[in-house]
């Protein structure tokens, strides 16, 4: 039977990180397949990814655990029949929850090993009041509390309980019975996302929760902490400081700026990934699609215009990710 592992957690967190990161460390000598569930209209993520592992399939411009089931389930079946993968991680979007997911994969025949929650030990505070981030954590049985480099034990110990208190309040029921579909669960460190190989043994039987997920209904977003994004193509005559001082300047709405992007004054394309203040670039060599930049949060289109008036656009479409 084929093994998966669902990955979930809040915008920006570390979950590609720990993605990459864990399938280098600990399935080097697996046939692995990575899907990640992208928006907009190029897979960063996914680019990434493919450098260091070549068999990534995006999902993109939506939400699977909302609209793209059908979509999601069917890749997974392609997937399987290209490459029979013996594991298969699926990374999913950091605005969707998680628990759809598995029971897309279950539906397929495909044995869920664990429902993987990467939560950010630094800035946990500032996300947690967000519903779907509460509900990832109530559908995950491994809660990885991740950039642990970047906290004190005691903001460590902080953020432990604090995760504590939302699993025991969203660990998801059966609507049916009640009774709560993950008996068990975890929750341990990660710095850059390393996880211990023993975590990836598995958690529970699998066996415990087939019963009680197939009754389980689909939770829907609230309204009221609704993400969205706005996807800006660049034109090509931006120097570094532009960009950079764009990013020095992001509002606290915008949750995650992620992007590729071609400057006049570096050689190499640039990948930038802004979280919860901090901003990183890397060079990117053999990158040639169109400058881009995709900006995730709560109510932000002034934001975004505001922030970026100074481009000249391509254009600025739209998607809504979670209603
Ligand atoms: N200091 C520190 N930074 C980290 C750690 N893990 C990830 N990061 C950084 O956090 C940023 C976001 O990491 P990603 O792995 O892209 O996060 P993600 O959860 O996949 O993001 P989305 O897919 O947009 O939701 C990147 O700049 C990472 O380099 C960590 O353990 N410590």
């Amino acid at each position: 039977m084929i093994q998966s592992f669902v990955i979930t957690g809040f915008l920006g967190v570390g979950k590609t990180t720990m993605l990459t990161n864990t399938v280098k460390e600990h399935f080097s000598d697996k046939k692995v397949a990575i899907i990640v569930n992208e928006f907009g209209d190029i897979g960063i993520d996914g680019n990434i990814l493919s450098n260091v592992y070549s068999e990534v399939l995006e999902i993109s411009e939506g939400c699977i655990c909302c609209q793209l089931a059908e979509e999601f389930e069917s890749g997974v079946i392609e997937i399987m029949n290209k490459y029979n993968p013996e594991i298969i991680f699926v990374e999913t979007s950091g605005a969707s929850e998680p628990f759809p997911i598995f029971l897309s994969l279950q539906n397929l025949g495909i044995s869920v090993e664990g429902v993987i929650c990467v939560v950010d030990a630094k800035n946990l505070d500032s996300y947690k009041d967000n519903s779907t981030a509460k509900y990832q954590i109530g559908g995950s049985n491994i809660i990885i509390l991740n950039k642990t480099d970047l906290v004190s034990e005691l903001e460590l110990e902080h953020a432990r309980k604090e995760v504590i208190e939302i699993k025991e309040k969203f660990n998801i029921k059966n609507n049916l019975t009640g009774k709560m579909i993950f008996t068990n669960y975890v929750v341990d460190n990660a710095q850059q996302g390393v996880v211990k190989k023993d975590i990836f043994n598995g958690v529970f039987k699998t066996e415990e929760i087939i019963g009680l997920a197939k009754d389980y209904n689909h939770l829907d977003h609230t309204t009221e902490d609704s993400i969205t994004q706005k996807v800006v193509y660049l034109k090509e005559n931006i120097n570094f400081n532009d960009i950079d001082e764009v990013l020095q300047n992001i509002p606290k709405s915008i949750y995650r700026v992620k992007g590729i992007v071609r400057t006049l004054d570096v050689p190499n394309p640039l990948v930038i990934n802004y979280s919860f203040g901090n901003v990183s670039y890397d060079e990117l060599e053999g990158y040639s699609e169109k400058s881009i930049l995709i900006f995730i949060g709560e109510s932000i289109d002034d934001d975004v215009l505001l922030l970026t008036e100074k481009f000249e656009f391509m254009n600025l479409p739209k998607f809504r990710l979670a209603k």
